[in-house]
């Protein structure tokens, strides 16, 4: 057994100890840096120093530090987070590894994702369900391309708090003024980004384990806090429970005419047995009767929880539909202006359709165009025809129907979306809706439908001679 909760449980006894637990909150991460900058170290020293380590992996460690660890005499706790063989005889991390652990005051979880530059697919995928991201730099090297591009991703995806953590403080003798120039220059190239980011700064050694669970002798001159107690303080709780209610139906429950409910996770806000609410996109009004779990019926319900709804009328609801508040006016569109992360080798193709999935809800959309890409490592924007791997640009999306649009910032699972190629199956992007762009409204199904549309495209792609009018174009 580990010995923090070994300790905890001798204290308080198992019953408080489980409802203790139960009751601290959840807080995820993530860990981003370029190759080398001491992640895995940094995860390891976190498990290590909060007491999260068996006995047995903890000797096991010490025996394969001596055998493939890079430490000297010292524990390679990379070895810990590193633990897939082939990556241990690459030295690389290869791809998003979840981790658990837990302090007295807080649950974590920690999204390990990869720091080469092919990778920005990954930590886009790992950073999309983050609450704060903890980005290393290495003292030596100072802010990098790598730094800058991570960072931008992390406030595109909607984090926002950002720990940057400068690593490898023992090899530049914990000098106080190389930290300061590397936090001025952060903070300078962080001015570019969303300007609700709260970003503090850290001076560690991962490996020495200095300021990373408690603070070091070494820098007298930091006043701030240690990393764990930075990730125990983050007031991000708040922040969930104060947007408005979205609740998108996964499943529409009816095991017998008596009962009829609407079933899925909430994605932001609260809802209360008898608020009013309206389904889109319909519009259509009722009110809450009942919020059925499989604990029994609650009085209210949070963002995160999985519940089923019931109403007190009749309405017509399907899965896709989101359920919101009978006074929130969500704009229903089908065009909307979005940030494009494109995650494919083969480019995105403008004019092309595409599967479009939306908070459980898929349907069919195509790029109408690019008004720019962003040079991630200086965040200036370029005109382009298409976005590569790895890409990331501004783009106008039109659905084949309307949906109710959320801005990403202010409901990451009702304003994000990913893009599905059509043949293969395989997701090729992931979008974040800055807004709707509801003047220029133009298809709807009820004139092509998805398959006419896609026809239309592949015939103007191939046979460009034939001179075919672009249909979509023609219904606006
Ligand atoms: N001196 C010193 N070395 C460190 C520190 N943190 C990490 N290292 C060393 O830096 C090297 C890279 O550390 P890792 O933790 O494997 O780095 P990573 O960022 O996880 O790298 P990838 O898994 O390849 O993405 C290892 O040799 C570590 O021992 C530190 O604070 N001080």
């Amino acid at each position: 057994m580990n010995s923090l909760i070994e300790q905890q449980v001798a204290e308080i006894g198992i019953e408080a100890y489980l409802d203790q637990h139960h009751h601290k909150s959840l807080l995820r991460f993530l860990t981003c840096g370029s190759v080398d900058d001491g992640k895995s170290t940094l995860i390891g020293r976190l498990l290590h120093d909060s007491h999260q380590i068996y006995e047995d992996q903890l000797a096991a460690i010490y025996t394969d530090s001596q055998k493939v660890g890079t430490t000297g005499d010292k524990p390679d706790l990379a070895l810990l987070v590193d633990g897939l063989q082939a990556e241990r005889e690459q030295g690389i991390t290869i791809d998003v590894a979840y981790r658990y652990f837990s302090t007295k005051k807080r649950k974590f979880i920690i999204a390990d994702t990869p720091g080469h530059e092919q990778y920005t697919r990954n930590m886009a995928t790992g950073a999309s369900t983050c609450d704060v991201a903890v980005i290393l730099i290495d003292a030596r090297k100072g802010v990098l391309d790598q730094t800058r591009r991570h960072s931008y991703i992390a406030s595109l995806l909607g984090i926002r708090h950002f720990i940057v953590a400068i690593n490898k403080m023992d090899l530049v003798g914990f000098d106080e003024e190389r930290f300061t120039s590397i936090r001025d220059e952060y903070l300078e190239f962080a001015e570019k980004l969303n300007k609700n980011i709260e970003i503090k700064l850290v001076p560690l050694s991962a490996l020495d384990g200095d300021n990373v669970v408690s603070l070091s002798e070494q820098t007298p001159w930091y006043k701030g806090d240690s990393l764990l107690t930075l990730l125990e303080d983050v007031d991000f709780v708040q922040e969930q429970e104060s947007s408005d209610f979205r609740f998108p139906v996964q499943y529409v429950n009816r095991p017998n005419l008596d009962f009829r409910g609407f079933a899925g996770t909430i994605a932001s806000g609260l809802v209360k047995v008898g608020d009013k609410v309206k389904a889109l996109p319909s519009g259509k009004m009722s009110t809450i009767d009942r919020i059925v779990t499989f604990d029994g019926d609650l009085p209210e319900a949070y963002s995160g929880q999985a519940i089923t709804l019931t109403l007190k009328d009749e309405i017509d609801i399907s899965r896709g539909d989101t359920i919101v508040a009978a006074d929130d006016d969500v704009p229903l569109s089908n065009n909307l202006l979005a940030d494009i992360v494109w995650m494919a080798e083969a480019p995105l193709e403008v004019g092309r359709q595409y599967d479009i999935k939306v908070a459980g809800k898929k349907t069919v959309g195509s790029v109408q165009g690019i008004r720019h890409q962003v040079d991630i490592n200086n965040l200036e924007t370029f005109t382009t025809e298409t976005l590569p791997l790895n890409g990331i640009g501004l783009c106008e999306v039109v659905l084949n129907e309307a949906i109710a649009v959320d801005a990403y910032q202010n409901s990451i699972d009702t304003g994000g979306f990913i893009i599905i190629d059509r043949l293969t199956n395989v997701t090729v992007g992931a979008g974040m809706v800055r807004e709707a762009l509801i003047d220029k409204t133009v298809v709807s199904t009820g004139d092509f439908s998805a398959f006419e549309i896609e026809f239309n495209a592949l015939v103007r792609k191939h046979f460009p001679h034939w001179n075919a009018d672009d249909i979509s174009k023609l219904l606006g």
